[in-house]
Order: structure tokens, then C-alpha cells, then sequence
């Protein structure tokens, strides 16, 4: 059986530079990895990238917005997806498989649009637990400045807001999946690698 490790954090804590760096670090010990992502960029992914995160005209049906219920099923559609055609094949492989963004994501953001927990716990049941997630940890304010000339979708302030309930999100879901870890992801790029490998080494290889 292979190795299942996922980032998470909020837009813009380094998880696809931390996720490319972990990569590289297993594939020079001799590793065959798989270096994948959510939402993906099969047909499902698109059809959120559409429907979801667009501010425009795209997301809207009949005149309203596609609603947060609607959102959840999406994203949780395009991860069974994922889940039965790369993740679980993969790991069966014997390979390494590192995920920028799963469940967690969906249980951090929806909850914070206010969606129930429990029902998105339910929702995203099927998904295979990883062996290790790393939360990338760091105030709202830095993760801002990071993807400052990112597009940005919707009003600044409204984002601003939703991602401290994200992390706050994170941060309690961290209490209660025993696999999430926390690392401080306000370091340089290189120190933060170093403490995610301490993690891995520590986590997955001390037996
Ligand atoms: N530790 C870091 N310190 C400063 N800037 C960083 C750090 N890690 C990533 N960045 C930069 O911040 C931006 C967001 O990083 P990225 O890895 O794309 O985050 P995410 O995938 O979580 O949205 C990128 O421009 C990246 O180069
Ligand atoms: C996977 C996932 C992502 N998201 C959100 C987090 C991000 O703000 C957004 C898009 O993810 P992001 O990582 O920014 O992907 P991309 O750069 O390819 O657009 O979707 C959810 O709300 N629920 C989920 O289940």
C-alpha cells in the first residue's frame, strides 16, 4: 500500500509550493508520486470553477446564485470522482500520493458559508482518510498579501472575512481528525518544507 499525505490551508498559505517541494522530496528518494489537486481539472472541476468560483454571470441560475447545498454536492461529486479513479488506484499502486486541498477543504468552507458539520462529515464519508494532513497555519492578513494580484473574485473585505472563519474552521477541525497537523506556515519557504519533511519523517516512518 502506498502513502496518502494532503495540504490544506486557506487561499494563499503556500500549499501548492509546499505540495511541489514534498513532491520533488519523495521523488529523489526514488518514490513514484502522484502530485494531484481539488478541485481537479476533470470535467467536474470545471463545471465548479463555472459554477462556483466565478463572481460573474457563469455561477448564477434562473437569477440566484447557485446555492451553498448545491456547492457542497459539487465539490463532493468531482472528489468521488477523484477518489475512484486516481486516489484509491494509486495508493493500491504502492505510490505516494500528495493532495493540494480534499475533504477538509469542504468541511472548512462550507461550514463557514453555513452548512451543517455533520452533514458534510456524512456527505464526504466515502472519501479514503489520508495518512497524514498538514494544515499550513498562518493569519489572514499575510496569506492576503501573498495572493495580492490574484485575481480576486469578490469584494476584498468579504473575502477577508470568510477566510478567518476558514482558518478558524481549520484550526477546530484540527482538534478532531487526529491525522491533521498543524505546521506554521508564516516561515520561509524553505523552513516550512523542512518542518513538513520533520512531519512526514516523524509521522509515516517511525515504525
Ligand atoms: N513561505 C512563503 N513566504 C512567502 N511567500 C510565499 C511562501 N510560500 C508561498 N509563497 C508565495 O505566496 C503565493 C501563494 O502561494 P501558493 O503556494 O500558490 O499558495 P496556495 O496554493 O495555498 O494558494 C505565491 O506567490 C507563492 O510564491
Ligand atoms: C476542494 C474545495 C475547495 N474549495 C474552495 C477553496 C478555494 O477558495 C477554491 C478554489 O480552490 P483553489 O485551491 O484556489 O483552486 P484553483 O486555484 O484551481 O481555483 O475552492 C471549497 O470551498 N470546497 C472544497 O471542497
Amino acid at each position: 500500500m502506498g502513502t496518502f499525505i494532503v495540504i490544506e490551508g486557506i487561499d494563499g498559505a503556500g500549499k501548492s509550493t509546499q505540495a511541489r517541494l514534498l513532491a520533488k522530496w519523495f521523488e529523489e528518494r526514488g518514490y513514484d508520486v502522484v502530485l494531484t489537486k481539488e478541485p481537479t481539472d476533470t470535467a467536474f472541476g470545471k463545471l465548479i470553477r463555472k459554477l462556483v468560483l466565478t463572481g460573474g454571470r457563469e455561477g448564477i441560475i434562473d437569477g440566484a446564485r447557485i446555492s451553498h447545498e448545491a456547492e457542497a454536492l459539487l465539490f463532493a461529486a468531482d472528489r468521488a470522482e477523484h477518489v475512484a479513479k486516481l486516489i484509491k488506484p494509486s495508493i493500491e499502486a504502492g505510490k505516494v500520493v500528495i493532495s493540494d486541498r480534499y475533504f477538509y477543504s469542504s468541511l472548512a468552507y462550507q461550514w463557514a458559508r453555513g452548512l451543517d458539520l455533520e452533514w458534510l462529515i456524512d456527505l464526504n464519508r466515502f472519501a479514503v482518510r489520508p495518512d497524514l494532513v498538514i494544515l499550513l497555519d498562518l493569519p489572514v492578513k499575510e496569506s492576503m498579501k501573498r495572493i495580492n494580484g490574484r485575481s480576486i473574485k469578490t469584494e476584498f473585505d468579504k473575502i477577508a472575512e470568510l477566510q478567518k472563519k476558514v482558518r478558524e474552521n481549520y484550526l477546530k477541525l484540527a482538534e478532531r481528525f487526529p491525522e491533521m497537523r498543524i505546521v506554521n506556515a508564516l516561515a520561509s519557504v524553505e523552513d516550512i518544507h523542512n518542518d513538513i519533511v520533520a512531519l512526514v519523517e516523524h509521522e509515516l516512518f517511525k515504525k
